[in-house]
């Protein structure tokens, strides 16, 4: 029997990556597990944006390696590379259909082959836009256009999956159902995905380990549910304050089960 990519896990390594945008500098010594979601957290400025743009290929390291599966992915260009993203905003092109936007992840030219378009209408029906396939993304709501993303990564079909605060600007009730979509063809994928948040519920929601920056530098890893204890890392347990998921209670490990 042979294993896609996706079955074997494509495991993402930073080997001692450092970068300066123009005085502050940056290091990450960090592996992600292969198949797993990694919620990323962290205070405003701490390099979050960053990693994930190094390892799409949007910014080059200094020195340092980005590996990918095992292979050093430096010299890719962001198109070349096994990666998908989702930002919070920007993600579509506002003059084309929401078709011609999840096309886009089959085929930077849009020619479409037959079983293009079959792909494009199963992942509009997918992510719940079966029958918007001609709205342009102004005539959607902002919900809409995160599923419209979402369909253009399920196209792309990469075995990683970059995710920069993609649902800060939903309400609490539609970020979640975003979520559980994400959680959802996480289940169906096995994508590797790095998750960007600063929302301690929404790492909790879908993470499964936890890689928290300051400072330009990984300053915490383990599993999701350790960083929500009492034993919990001090510099996150500043991070996310009081509140229902500062108080390392048990209500929280309940919530989840
Ligand atoms: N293109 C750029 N040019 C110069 N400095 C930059 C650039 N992009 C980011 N920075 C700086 O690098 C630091 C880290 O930025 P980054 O966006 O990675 O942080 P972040 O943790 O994602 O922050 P936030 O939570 O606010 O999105 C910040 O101090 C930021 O001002």
């Amino acid at each position: 029997m042979t294993l896609n990519s996706a079955e074997n896990g494509t495991a993402v390594r930073l080997e001692k990556v450092s970068f300066s945008h123009s005085e502050a500098p940056f290091l990450f010594d960090v592996a992600f597990a292969a198949s797993k979601i990694t919620a990323i957290m962290g205070p405003s400025g701490s390099g979050k944006s960053t990693l994930l743009n190094l390892v799409a290929g949007f910014e080059t390291p200094r020195s340092g390696r980005v590996l990918i599966s095992g292979a050093d992915v430096g010299a890719k260009p962001p198109s070349a590379r096994p990666v998908s993203m989702v930002f919070q905003e920007n993600n579509l092109f506002a003059h084309l259909s929401v078709e011609r936007n999840v096309g886009l992840g089959r085929s930077p030219s849009l020619r479409l082959a037959e079983a293009d378009h079959v792909a494009i209408a199963g992942a509009l029906k997918r992510v719940g836009l079966a029958g918007k396939e001609q709205r342009l993304p102004r005539e959607l709501s902002g919900g809409e256009r995160q599923r419209v993303a979402l369909a253009r990564v399920l196209v792309r079909d990469r075995p990683v999956l970059l995710l920069d605060e993609p649902f800060a600007s939903l309400g609490p009730a539609l970020r979640d159902d975003m979520l559980d979509l994400v959680a959802g063809v996480h289940a169906e994928r096995r994508m590797t995905v790095l998750f960007v948040t600063h929302q301690p519920e929404d790492a909790h929601r879908i993470g499964q380990d936890m890689v928290f920056l300051d400072n330009g530098a990984v300053a915490a890893t383990g599993a999701v549910a350790d960083f929500f204890t009492k034993a919990g890392p001090e510099a996150f347990r500043r991070y996310i304050g009081a509140g229902p998921f500062g108080q390392g209670s048990r209500d929280v490990a309940r919530k989840r089960t």
